[in-house]
């Protein structure tokens, strides 16, 4: 694993950081396999990255949008990852309806939506169950509990080791999330991370030893590069004690 930690002084320029990782990696994932596999993540960080992504003249064709986590709700209610996405980026371009691949929200269970989901990957990836695909590039937060993704402290779906998609638990709430295995087998892990309230939590997550049930992140370790990119009100404690 390679990894890369930058802070920078403000957001404007980490999504501009970020958009260039991004940019880099279409071309020779293209030209290696036809395609360029993205994976956003949810939240509010992303939302600028999104649209700067829709003011680039992108091959859209060639590209494929997952998400890495989704709350479940219906893709127009003010808290749904795909809906956002959708307002910041997708529906601003010209991008092809069968190459993206939102979670399944819409059937009352999410165990069911969590398996759809996953057979969805798999008929993608041609991969067999047990099989991990690897995406070009995966989107993260995390949240100032150290969540990632919807993989929560202390919760079931962060020991999930033999699926693709888990059904995460925010305080009760049903969500579907990437397992941790799936994160790992990717080529390109990028973490955006902004604002103070994130200090205590990254503290942990750099720590030598901390446990990985109470601060997730930690157990993002991919074997392709892994960036973690920061603005200076989350960075700081870093630099800090670096
Ligand atoms: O709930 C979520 O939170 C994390 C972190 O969000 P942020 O706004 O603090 O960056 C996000 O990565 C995840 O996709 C989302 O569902």
């Amino acid at each position: 694993m390679k990894k890369n930690i930058e802070v920078f002084p403000s957001r404007d320029q980490l999504v501009e950081r970020a958009k260039a990782i991004i940019l880099d990696k279409i071309a020779p994932a293209i030209e290696a396999r036809g395609r360029f596999t993205l994976v956003l993540a949810g939240g509010g960080t992303p939302k600028p990255l999104y649209e700067a992504l829709a003011t680039e003249n992108l091959p859209l064709d060639k590209i494929h949008i997952f998400w890495g986590d989704e709350r479940y709700v219906a893709p127009d209610h003010p808290d749904s990852n795909e809906g956002m996405a959708r307002l910041a980026w997708l529906d601003c371009v010209a991008f092809p309806a069968d190459n993206i691949h939102p979670m399944p929200t819409a059937g009352n269970d999410p165990l069911a939506d969590s398996r759809q989901y996953e057979a969805e990957l798999q008929r993608f990836f041609q991969v067999s169950p047990g099989e991990f695909p690897a995406f070009d590039v995966i989107l993260l937060g995390m949240g100032d509990d150290a969540h990632t993704a919807s993989l929560f402290p202390h919760t079931e779906a962060l020991q999930v080791r033999d699926r693709l998609i888990a059904v995460g638990n925010k305080a009760g709430q049903p969500r579907l999330t990437f397992t941790v295995p799936l994160i790992n087998q990717a080529e390109c892990v990028l973490f955006l991370v902004t604002g103070a309230n994130k200090q205590p939590a990254l503290t942990q997550v750099f720590a030598e030893t901390a446990d990985e049930m109470a601060y997730p992140s930690r157990a993002i370790q991919p074997q392709g590069e892994l960036w973690w990119l920061f603005d200076e009100a989350a960075g700081q404690v870093l630099t800090v004690n670096s």
